[in-house]
């Protein structure tokens, strides 16, 4: 599916943005009217998912992670920008394409899991409901649970209803139903919200696996950073803008052990604008105006004033508990 976008820099003799990617966030813009009062939920943001990827975004309570999974599972539709998972330009289809989108292409996991799973059907009937819904055979929708509760270590769980189920197990079965139809994507919001720490890691740790034995793209949103520990890539969204990215690769040490390496690194926009962290604004007092000097192998920022040095203390503190050193 070509959008004018795309048609119009391929014309120019630019790649589209995100040509290859899965998922393309381009300049999204999601505007609420909400008692006359304009809430930007999504104030231009980009980000970009590579078929396979395991992705976190994370992100403050109101800095949009629910705006954009309601965009991308095809709930809500932007104000402005361009959004396109697969084939799916979901800024231009039909009611029934849409249905057709949620069915085929991906799969949910909601942090509540009466969300997830219906109460009265035990987790082999769970996964196979969208089968039954997508039209295959009864063999085959069995066979497919089967092998699903299997792979996710819940196999035992097959005939129990979810109110037998730990909160774990049920995210687990969760994870299947949302795996029945093979989608090509998953998106995980918060499914681990309501479970302790132990039983958290357990649940992104099955979702690291359908990631890397089906090759299923799976993105998770949570307010948790300490999902960067399980996944190749963490966004940080603030203020409806992707501010940062961590990075996680593995290196070699060279004894033949392996170390985790994790690197953040902020995230320069289409149109060149990098947020710079409050702490190093606030740090040196930048705002407003900064000056930019463009060095061999960096850009370096400054204030736009030098900065006067606090002024030296004249005389030592009356109660005489100092010490001399540097002043700070
Ligand atoms: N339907 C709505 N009407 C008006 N404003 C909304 C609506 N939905 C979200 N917002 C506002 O948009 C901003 C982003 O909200 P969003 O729910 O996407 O954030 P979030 O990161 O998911 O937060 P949380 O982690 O608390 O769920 C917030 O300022 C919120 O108040």
């Amino acid at each position: 599916m070509t959008t004018t976008l795309d048609r119009l820099t391929q014309e120019a003799g630019a790649p589209a943005f995100g040509r290859d990617a899965l998922i393309v966030c381009d300049s999204l813009v999601r505007i609420y009217q909400s008692e006359g009062i304009e809430v930007q939920a999504l104030q231009g943001l980009d980000l970009l998912v590579e078929p396979g990827e395991l992705v976190a975004i994370v992100g403050a309570s109101g800095s949009g992670k629910s705006t954009l999974l309601a965009v991308l599972s095809g709930l809500d539709v932007p104000t402005a920008g361009r959004v396109r998972v697969g084939d799916w330009d979901l800024m231009a289809m039909t009611s029934a394409q849409r249905v057709a989108y949620r069915r085929q292409m991906v799969g949910f996991v909601w942090q509540q899991t009466a969300r997830n799973l219906v109460p009265y059907l035990s987790a082999t009937e769970n996964v196979t409901l969208p089968l039954a819904l997508a039209g295959s055979g009864r063999r085959e929708r069995e066979a497919r649970a089967a092998e699903l509760l299997e792979l996710l270590g819940v196999g035992y769980c097959a005939d129990r209803r979810p109110g037998q189920l730990s909160g774990g197990e049920q995210q687990r079965v969760a994870i299947g139903v949302a795996l029945a139809t093979s989608p090509q994507v998953v998106f995980a919001d918060e499914p681990t919200g309501e479970l302790d720490s132990a039983t958290s890691d357990l649940v992104l740790e099955s979702l690291r696996m359908v990631n890397r034995e089906l090759g299923t793209t799976v993105v998770v949103v949570t307010h948790d950073p300490g999902v960067s520990e399980h996944v190749q890539r963490t966004v940080a969204i603030r203020d409806g803008r992707t501010s940062s990215e961590t990075v996680r690769r593995t290196h070699l040490r060279d004894d033949g052990t392996e170390h985790v390496v994790a690197e953040e690194f902020a995230v320069l926009d289409r149109a060149g604008r990098v947020q710079l962290p409050a702490e190093y604004r606030e740090a040196l007092e930048l705002s407003g105006r900064v000056r930019l000097a463009l060095e061999a192998s960096h850009v370096s920022v400054w204030p736009d004033r030098p900065r006067v040095a606090p002024t030296q203390p004249t005389a030592a503190p009356q109660d005489g508990t100092h010490e001399g050193g540097p002043h700070r």
